[in-house]
């Protein structure tokens, strides 16, 4: 049986690897889908899609999965009620779609997906919008990602690229 999870990852976080373990204890094989894949260098969204790529392969990695995992960057499109088609275009076949996201289980759901809801794990913390808060006031982000993520964000100067995203002209 082969798995379906998208998420932004912005960035990968302690969260996303708990759902993933649960996951691959599942399935055979794993996409995994990096959403909004065209944004980077917003707050939002502050990095590329390739290294959004480089942090999740990583710390799979030091997961030392033996399933297959395949990692697809897809774009948005704007238009919700093609989304499925557009993700099924971009991805091998899957059997079952991981998220909790209603949107997304709603849109897998109206074209007869199977859906699974996964759980949230210390979601007040484990939260992509808090850590980029903590990048830019200097918090402890470190803590709430795996290591290889942080090297990663210190490889590229993520914490200096939100830092400078977000001033104003001067
Ligand atoms: N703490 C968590 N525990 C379990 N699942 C999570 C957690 N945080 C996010 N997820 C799930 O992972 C998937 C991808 O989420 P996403 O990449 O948007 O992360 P996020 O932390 O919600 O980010 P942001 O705060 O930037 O919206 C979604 O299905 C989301 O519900
Ligand atoms: N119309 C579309 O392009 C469309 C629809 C639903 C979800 N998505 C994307 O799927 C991803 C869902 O991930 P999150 O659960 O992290 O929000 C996001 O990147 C979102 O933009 C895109």
């Amino acid at each position: 049986m082969r798995g379906f999870f998208i998420g932004r990852f912005q960035p990968y976080h302690f969260g996303h690897h708990e759902v993933l373990r649960r996951i691959l204890d599942e399935v055979d094989e794993l996409i995994i889908g990096i959403g909004s894949a065209q944004e980077s260098h917003t707050m939002d969204n502050p990095f590329t899609a390739g290294e959004r790529i480089l942090m999740i392969s990583r710390a799979i990695e030091d997961m030392d999965v033996k399933k297959r995992v395949y990692i697809v960057p897809l774009e948005d499109i704007y238009r919700n009620s093609l989304w499925v088609s557009h993700v099924r275009s971009m991805v091998p076949p899957f059997d079952v779609v991981y998220s909790n996201n209603p949107l997304v289980i709603r849109l897998f759901k109206e074209a007869g997906v199977k859906v699974v809801s996964t759980k949230l794990y210390r979601r007040f913390e484990y939260q992509g919008t808090e850590i980029r808060k903590r990048m830019l006031n200097g918090g402890d982000w470190e803590s709430l990602v795996p290591k290889p993520v942080v090297e990663v964000i210190k490889e590229i100067d993520g914490v200096g690229r939100i830092k400078d995203i977000t001033n104003k002209d001067v």
